[in-house]
């Protein structure tokens, strides 16, 4: 049995410009012990089937099971087997950390659950903020409480929407690190959304894209990455590309980077640009990532959302992300 299925979920909003379709027909199942990926463009749709899943959106047709168990009509058991780390930062300020955890082991009608929760409190780093005030703790440290409420009941299927969007690198670490560790030696079930591509490579199994609503690639990680060209040939440059080029370009600021699968093709690139006159700085050849296959799929000629990449520049420092943005930057 899945630990999850989706069967059929659509969701639709009624707005003043009519009805808004943030579902439409979502199918798949994520198998029990799977670290699974949900990506896509902002408004794809993530969120709520996440909502959906959880029980806080009620789907429009079809339905979601946990554990065969359906989350409208067995809600109390699906939500058992469930651990939901929400995106926004919601807290009790009149508890202290231990007591903000028990608590919500009482809600799960666990008593006596402190040896756990000592262990979260450790692998989260939380161990010495156990009886510091919530209100005292900094937003990063709110987020690592909100992680260890959510895992506070032992649920067997972990959901983790967009957890480390704005955290720092070392809780973005502690968190993978615990939660890998929970994948792998208790076999819980992972289900992530995240805007770092590298992070659902290096972590993820398999991958759903949503884009608009519906599933527009779902496969293993490897197979997603196999669809990528094999290899990207990336340089820098001020100059406005040819249209020719342009049209297939990734470009983030100066940084230029296109498909290139053969020294053939690199060379055609180089020629190219030549004739026209740019001369690429920093030219250097890359394997191809999962974003390469990301921007291929959904079309959104950007990264997924607000969040840069390691190392890479902010969309919002002044760079063109789309390929318009090439004509409308250097033209
Ligand atoms: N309560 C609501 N009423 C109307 N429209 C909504 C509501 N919630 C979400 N939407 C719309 O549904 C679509 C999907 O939104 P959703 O938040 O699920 O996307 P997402 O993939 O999680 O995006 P992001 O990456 O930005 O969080 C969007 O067009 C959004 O504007």
């Amino acid at each position: 049995m899945p630990a999850v299925s989706f069967q059929q979920v659509s969701k639709t909003y009624p707005t003043p410009r009519g009805d808004l379709h943030a579902l439409q027909s979502v199918s798949f199942d994520i198998e029990e012990g799977e670290f699974f990926g949900l990506l896509g463009p902002n408004g794809a749709g993530k969120t709520t089937l996440i909502s959906v899943l959880a029980g806080l959106a009620r789907a429009s047709s079809g339905r979601v099971l946990v554990h065969g168990s359906d989350v409208q009509s067995d809600y109390a058991t699906a939500r058992r087997r469930l651990g939901v780390v929400p995106q926004e930062l919601v807290f009790d300020p009149f508890f202290n950390v231990r007591e903000a955890l028990r608590i919500q082991s009482g809600y799960f009608g666990m008593q006596r659950n402190d040896a756990w929760i000592d262990e979260l409190l450790d692998g989260l780093g939380l161990a010495d903020k156990a009886t510091a005030n919530m209100r005292q703790l900094s937003g990063g440290m709110k987020r690592r409480v909100l992680i260890a409420q959510a895992l506070v009941h032992k649920p067997s299927v972990i959901v983790l929407d967009e957890p480390t969007a704005g955290v720092d690198v070392e809780l973005r670490q502690t968190l993978w690190q615990f939660v890998s560790d929970l994948n792998k030696s208790r076999g819980s079930t992972v289900l992530l959304t995240t805007h770092y591509l590298e992070e659902a490579e290096a972590l993820c199994g398999r991958i759903a894209m949503l884009k608009q609503g519906r599933v527009v690639a779902l496969e293993s990680t490897s197979a997603l990455l196999a669809r990528a060209a094999s290899n990207v040939l990336r340089f820098k440059t001020d100059a406005a590309l040819p249209i020719d080029l342009a049209v297939q370009a990734r470009i983030t600021g100066r940084v230029v980077q296109l498909p290139a699968n053969d020294a053939l093709a690199v060379e055609r690139i180089l020629a190219r640009l030549r004739e026209v006159g740019v001369s690429p700085e920093d030219i250097e050849i890359r394997k191809a990532d999962l974003e390469d296959v990301f921007l291929d799929l959904t079309g959104t000629g950007g990264r997924p959302g607000p969040v840069p990449l390691p190392g890479e520049t902010p969309p919002d420092a002044g760079a063109a992300d789309t390929v318009t943005g090439v004509g409308a930057r250097n033209a």
